[in-house]
């Protein structure tokens, strides 16, 4: 299946890609537009035959088929023998979605209304202050898309508790008013150590302050018993099914953060923008398939070409935490070291995601992405407009920097031109071939941009559901189970007995490591 890929690979090795723009049609050959976004992936090494070999692979691997179980609410998360429809959550199309024999659309839509109601009496006062507490899926997404986007804000403000570092909750909780603060406790099972810890200590707080906590908590759960054994009125619980995992949850009540900030309204934009990727995603040819070819770059870049990491730099502030959203969906998912049928994997699974906001990252780690020795693939997403006409001038420079980073990449800077450079500056003979050399910027380094009109709602909603997709294409085709994710329960299992370590209540592992750790910890006063 992979043979033809790493012939190509192999061939693309030695490919200068700026010499694949002889041909005038390349910009416009790979790329792929989508309602008011543009896709560029020109400036990679893919070239027809590579990009054949891929959507080869994709053919072989019944990614079509794959897909068209998930959305039909098979079975496909195996290990935990769930359907995968988060999909579901976003179905605004009025068409049933079956599991197991029944719809479970009226549910989802019911639980939808009931949190718009509960939004907008949030929205109407006396709560000024929002505290989501949660961490992973529970986490991740509304925090991602809350800050995403503040100019559609007119609800009260959101802070966004995860650490079980007491430190996380002291400092949101300071300078709120207990009397008008809206406690949401987020967490799928509702066992999640810290979110019940963070959880008990904002309780604590209200209490303290003489607030009865319980008009003033709210629960996000598929484990409703459990939130009301916490104490939480079932009226203020909502739900989802165990078919959506934790980090493709912000689609449902996870997102109420999200709801509540801009409303049930634009909050629906949102969904439609992820609902309309879904159609694209079933619907468009192969050369047109956005999710489709993000997934099948991802896969060349890494499993093809050997780039062990992937940087995503978005240009926008307010997708400062598009990384971190993007490490859980991706790293979680397709973190994997065995197929589907429990075989060692034989080649690598997901690759390490990183990034930070353009142009921040610029001043920072760009330098290896420049002129270290390893590439890193970067995938730039910019807006072409931003929300404040009056900084419009911003704006631009933020475009120029994007589009100027990609184009650096690409065509660098040659040892030639570094001495030009040098000879301008005044420098002769050796030393000026040594000054010369640091000033050399290889070039040939692939990248990928997502431009769109606007970061709106819909927008929003589009880029999420673009992302949730690619992983699934990588995940079908490296057969990997992309929705379970059995790596993060050693570490949970274990901290309990560390814990019990340092209380003194058992004995010091026999890890000598550990236990010298347990016992400086101890002796400073844990
Ligand atoms: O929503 P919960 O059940 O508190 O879980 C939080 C997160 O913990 C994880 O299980 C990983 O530790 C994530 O998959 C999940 O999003």
């Amino acid at each position: 299946m992979w043979s033809e890929v790493e012939e190509v690979a192999k061939a693309a090795r030695d490919i200068d890609i700026t010499g694949l723009f002889s041909d005038p049609t390349r910009a416009e050959t790979f790329s792929t537009r989508f309602d008011g976004m543009l896709f560029d992936y020109s400036k990679t090494a893919l070239t027809v035959p590579a990009r054949a070999a891929l959507l080869t692979l994709a053919q072989t691997a019944d990614v079509a088929a794959r897909r068209a179980a998930m959305f039909a609410g098979e079975a496909i998360n195996e290990t935990e023998a769930r359907p995968v429809l988060h999909t579901a959550l976003r179905n605004l199309s009025g068409q049933p979605v079956m599991v197991e024999g029944s719809d479970i659309m009226a549910e989802i839509t019911e639980t939808r209304a009931r949190m718009a109601r509960f939004a907008d009496t949030v929205r109407q006062g006396p709560i000024t202050d929002v505290v989501n507490i949660g961490i992973g899926g529970s986490h991740l997404g509304p925090e991602m898309a809350v800050r995403a986007l503040r100019p559609y804000h007119d609800g009260p403000r959101c802070h966004f508790v995860s650490n079980v570092d007491g430190a996380d909750i002291a400092d949101t909780l300071a300078g709120l008013n207990p009397a008008t603060t809206l406690v949401i406790v987020a967490s799928k099972t509702f066992t999640t150590i810290e979110t019940m810890t963070n959880a008990a200590t904002a309780q604590a707080w209200m209490t303290r302050a003489g607030v009865n906590p319980g008009p003033q908590f709210a629960a996000v759960s598929s484990a409703a018993a459990r939130a009301a054994d916490w104490g939480i009125d079932a009226s203020a619980v909502f739900g989802f099914g165990d078919y959506v995992g934790g980090r493709y949850s912000v689609w449902g009540p996870i997102g109420l953060p999200l709801m509540i900030a801009i409303g049930p309204d634009r909050f629906k934009d949102f969904l439609r923008g992820a609902e309309a990727m879904d159609q694209h995603f079933q619907t468009a040819t192969p050369l047109e398939n956005m999710p489709l070819l993000l997934g099948l770059i991802g896969l060349w870049h890494h499993q093809g070409l050997g780039h062990g990491t992937r940087a995503v730099l978005p240009y926008d502030q307010r997708l400062a935490r598009l990384p971190a959203y993007l490490q859980q969906l991706e790293m979680e998912s397709n973190g994997k070291r065995v197929s589907m049928s429990g075989a060692a994997l034989s080649r690598p699974s997901g690759p390490v995601v990183w990034g930070e906001p353009g142009t921040n990252g610029q001043h920072a780690f760009y330098q290896l992405i420049h002129q270290g020795t390893a590439v890193v693939p970067c995938e730039f997403l910019v807006a072409a407009t931003g929300h404040e006409p009056e900084l419009a001038h911003h704006h631009r420079l933020l475009v120029a920097n994007c589009l100027a980073q990609s184009k650096a990449l690409l065509r660098g800077r040659s040892l030639d031109e570094a001495r030009a450079l040098m000879r301008d500056a005044g420098y002769t003979g050796p030393e000026l071939e040594r000054q010369a050399a640091h000033r050399v910027f290889p070039g040939n380094r692939p990248s990928t941009t997502l431009i769109y009109d606007r970061l709106t709602p819909r927008r929003l909603g589009q880029i999420i559901a673009l992302y949730e997709h690619r992983v699934f294409v990588e995940g079908v085709i490296l057969g990997i189970n992309s929705f379970d994710q059995w790596g993060v329960e050693l570490g949970k299992v274990l901290a309990v007995d560390v814990d019990a370590m340092l209380t003194g209540d058992t004995n010091p592992t026999r890890d000598g490591s550990t236990a010298a750790l347990v016992a400086f910890a101890r002796a400073a006063g844990v």
